[in-house]
């Protein structure tokens, strides 16, 4: 079981949800910067996903559990990020598969899915885990009174 505290994000939501997952992918980042991680090596990555809202769906969701581990485990578990020209690219750091971009990218992905869902819920951090020493926590700029 995976049991952790993590920083929590400030709102006034009445709902907050937390989704822990695990996924193994490989990665490289192209700069030179990067040292020995411009060579292609994986990481059993670690995510925490929050989500806040007000409202339920029929089920009495704010957002299936299940639907996040889709989302993000099915998509880059056993990847290679650097393939996934979807959401990474070896030509743009704003795109380089490091823990802050994959971290702004899960937010994004499912965030999108939040607003196709049409309830307001929120994806209002990441934490993402790379190595037992390094993590990164994202948070998009607020959008609402609520953030
Ligand atoms: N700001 C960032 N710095 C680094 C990133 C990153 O994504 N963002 N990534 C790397 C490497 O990819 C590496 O996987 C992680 O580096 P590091 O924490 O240095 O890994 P170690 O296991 O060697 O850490 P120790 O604490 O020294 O054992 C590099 N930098
Ligand atoms: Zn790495």
């Amino acid at each position: 079981m995976i049991q952790q505290m993590y920083p929590a994000a400030n709102h006034s939501y009445i709902y907050e949800l937390n989704k822990d997952m695990q996924f193994a992918a490989a990665h490289y980042i192209p700069a030179d910067e990067a040292g020995r991680c411009r060579k292609l090596h994986g990481h059993t990555y670690f995510a925490n996903i929050t989500i806040a809202g007000d409202t339920l769906d029929s089920a009495g969701f704010l957002v299936n559990f299940s639907k996040l581990k889709q989302l993000i485990h099915d998509r880059f578990d056993h990847s290679v990020l650097n393939e996934d020209a979807e959401s990474f690219s070896s030509d743009d750091s704003n795109r380089f598969p490091t823990t802050e971009v994959v971290a702004r990218t899960i937010c994004e992905i499912v965030q999108r899915y939040l607003d196709g869902m049409g309830n307001g819920a929120r994806c209002l951090q990441v934490y993402l885990r790379e190595t037992p020493t390094s993590y990164c926590i994202y948070r998009p700029k607020a959008v609402s009174a609520h953030e």
